[in-house]
């Protein structure tokens, strides 16, 4: 299977025909993706049941996608939740779906996180149904693919108000109010990995989610004396229709996507749900101000100069090394 062909010693004209998926990588035996076989998700909720009896937990943007998978395992572990968003339709069916598996209580309420005296009223009506939350997730987000140079200042403004302004309003008004009744709460916020480098294509994303880290992790220093804790957690790709229809409209790029991924496929909701729930939960309550990369090792895929060589087989690494070997001198 060895493709190697010599035109001359120069690495740079080793040309290394690549092996595509469906072919065997060297001696190998593994297709690519195949090391996926040794990290099989595990779909069921991980935290003992009653975790979250007599606990109240808001999620924004909890009506769909990863927000709607944490509902239901928070839901699952005895949490009356509130889930928050701008379409009510959408939260009711999600609300009513996930309390008639559980048995506890799920509520909506419409709410744009963009709108600060919207997020109030949120407040207002979280507080006349439930009482203050012990727990806050920020999921809700707005994200597309597009060249910087096409976004005109409200496509800017749109997806920084979602991300950053959103996050910051709800956070600040409960957090004041839980300040003033003296309880204390766990603050989550869902961000990604690019928040971290940066990412061309999604900038206006990426400068949002990278405001919401710093917003977390000053106010896991200066609120930890009212009792509050503040965390993040960086998914890396999850199938949700929210997310994959924005970012990857045709589906064109999700194998080179996968390939990259050291675990060989994607995240799944349950997967996300069961970390957010024990990041939540009092189990964690000495995590605070923890930025949590969860993402198959994608990020350290993608960010390691020499981790191309993945493609090389053994055959092809014993000539690179007698080639490397053979080399006196600078
Ligand atoms: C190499 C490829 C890799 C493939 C990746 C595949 C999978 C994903 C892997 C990782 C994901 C990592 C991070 C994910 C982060 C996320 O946040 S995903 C969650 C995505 N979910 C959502 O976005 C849900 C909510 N979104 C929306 O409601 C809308 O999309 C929107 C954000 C646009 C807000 O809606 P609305 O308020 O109704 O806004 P408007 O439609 O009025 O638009 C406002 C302005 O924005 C301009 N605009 C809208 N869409 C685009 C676009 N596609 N391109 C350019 N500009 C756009 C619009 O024109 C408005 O501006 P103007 O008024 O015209 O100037
Ligand atoms: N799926 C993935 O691969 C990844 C996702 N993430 C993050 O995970 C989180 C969830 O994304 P995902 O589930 O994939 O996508 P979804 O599109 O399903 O979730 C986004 C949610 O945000 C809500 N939302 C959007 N705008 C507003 C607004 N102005 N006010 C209130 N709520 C709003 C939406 O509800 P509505 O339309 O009713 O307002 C929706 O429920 C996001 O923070 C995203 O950035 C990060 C990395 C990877």
């Amino acid at each position: 299977t060895c493709q190697v062909h010599f035109e001359s010693s120069n690495w740079k004209s080793l040309s290394i025909k690549r092996l595509t998926d469906s072919r065997l990588h060297g001696s190998t035996g593994l297709r690519s993706g195949s090391q996926a076989n040794f990290f099989p998700p595990l779909e069921d909720a991980m935290l003992p049941s009653g975790s979250f009896n007599n606990r109240m937990a808001l999620i924004t943007g909890g009506g769909t996608g990863l927000g709607r998978a944490m509902t239901a395992t928070l839901s699952q572990l005895g949490a009356q939740c509130i889930i928050a968003s701008r379409k009510l339709d959408v939260l009711q069916r999600t609300a009513e779906e996930i309390s008639s598996q559980t048995g506890n209580k799920v509520h909506a309420v419409q709410c744009d996180v963009r709108d600060p005296q919207a997020v109030s009223q949120c407040v207002d009506q979280i507080e006349a149904l439930t009482g203050l939350p012990d727990v806050i997730i920020n999921n809700a987000a707005g994200n597309f693919v597009c060249p910087s140079e096409r976004l005109s200042p409200n496509a800017w403004k749109t997806i920084t108000d979602i991300v950053l302004n959103g996050t910051a309003f709800v956070t600040l008004e409960l957090g004041k109010r839980l300040i003033q009744n003296q309880k204390g709460a766990s603050f989550l916020a869902i961000t990604t990995i690019y928040a971290e480098s940066g990412s061309g294509f999604v900038v206006p994303s990426a400068s949002a989610k990278a405001g919401v880290e710093a917003l977390y992790k000053s106010l896991a220093a200066e609120w930890g004396r009212y009792g509050h804790r503040f965390n993040i957690i960086q998914p890396g790709p999850i199938r949700t229709k929210g997310a994959f229809s924005r970012l990857d409209p045709t589906g064109a790029f999700e194998k080179a996507m996968i390939d990259r991924i050291p675990t060989g496929r994607l995240g799944t909701p349950a997967e996300i749900a069961n970390l957010a729930a024990y990041v939540s939960s009092n189990y964690a309550s000495w995590m605070s101000g923890a930025v949590i990369r969860f993402d198959g090792g994608e990020y350290v895929s993608l960010a390691g100069e020499f981790n191309e060589l993945r493609s090389v087989t053994p055959d092809q690494w014993k000539l690179l090394e007698a080639m490397i070997r053979k080399t006196k001198g600078s």
